[in-house]
């Protein structure tokens, strides 16, 4: 038996759980952004809310990008990436970057296991999810970012200036490094709570 509407229902004939853009960034600026990488400000990765230092679910190093006017043409490509991005597939309410973006280093061993980047208190307001494969995929081995889409495990390109968006609501991991270092970007863009 089908239902008819009589009201219209407005739905998302592009949603994807996951969308990738290739040569937004040069890769110039991608060395620019890896040379941005300080020990000194470098803080073990903590996770948000209740999960807090959780040493089985995480393990990597981060740091985190001041959005001051120097490091403006990052902020700005991205914001500008995402809000044509939900235009085309999510049409979230988006108001911006909440959060600095998030320098990240997975060293051999390093990971992030399944998990979502939403949840209760300071992160039910992200929205959308972005990643820049910062490394030469050469330069590592394991440290791949997948993606759990149903009962399927999709595993997003490597290629270093990749930028993967997804919904904030997705399940995703980074299998553990075996060989070499990967590093990645990753920023949030929030809105007000879903309605
Ligand atoms: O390093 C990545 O590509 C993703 C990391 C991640 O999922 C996160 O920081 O929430
Ligand atoms: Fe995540």
């Amino acid at each position: 038996m089908s239902i008819n509407y009589t009201f219209g229902l407005p739905l998302l004939h592009n949603f994807a759980e996951f969308i990738y853009y290739q040569g937004l960034f040069l890769p110039h600026e991608v060395d620019k952004i890896i040379g941005f990488w300080d020990d000194d400000k470098t803080i073990k990765a903590t996770l948000s809310g209740d999960k807090k230092y959780n040493d089985e679910l995480r393990k990597s190093s981060v740091m985190f990008i001041d959005n001051t006017p120097e490091n403006d043409w990052i902020y700005s490509k991205l914001g500008a990436l995402a809000i044509n991005c939900n235009r085309e597939r999510y049409n979230f309410d988006l108001l911006g970057f909440h959060q600095e973006l998030q320098l990240t280093k997975y060293s051999e061993g390093n990971f992030f296991d399944w998990h979502l980047d939403f949840g209760a208190g300071e992160i039910s307001a992200r929205k959308l999810s972005m990643t820049i494969q910062l490394s030469d995929e050469e330069e590592y081995e394991g440290g791949d970012l997948q993606f759990m889409i149903n009962k399927e495990i999709v595993t997003a390109p490597r290629k270093k200036g990749t930028i993967v968006i997804f919904p904030s609501f997705i399940m995703h991991r980074v299998t553990p490094i075996t060989k070499g270092t990967r590093q990645s970007i990753v920023g949030w863009v929030s809105g007000p709570p879903y309605r």
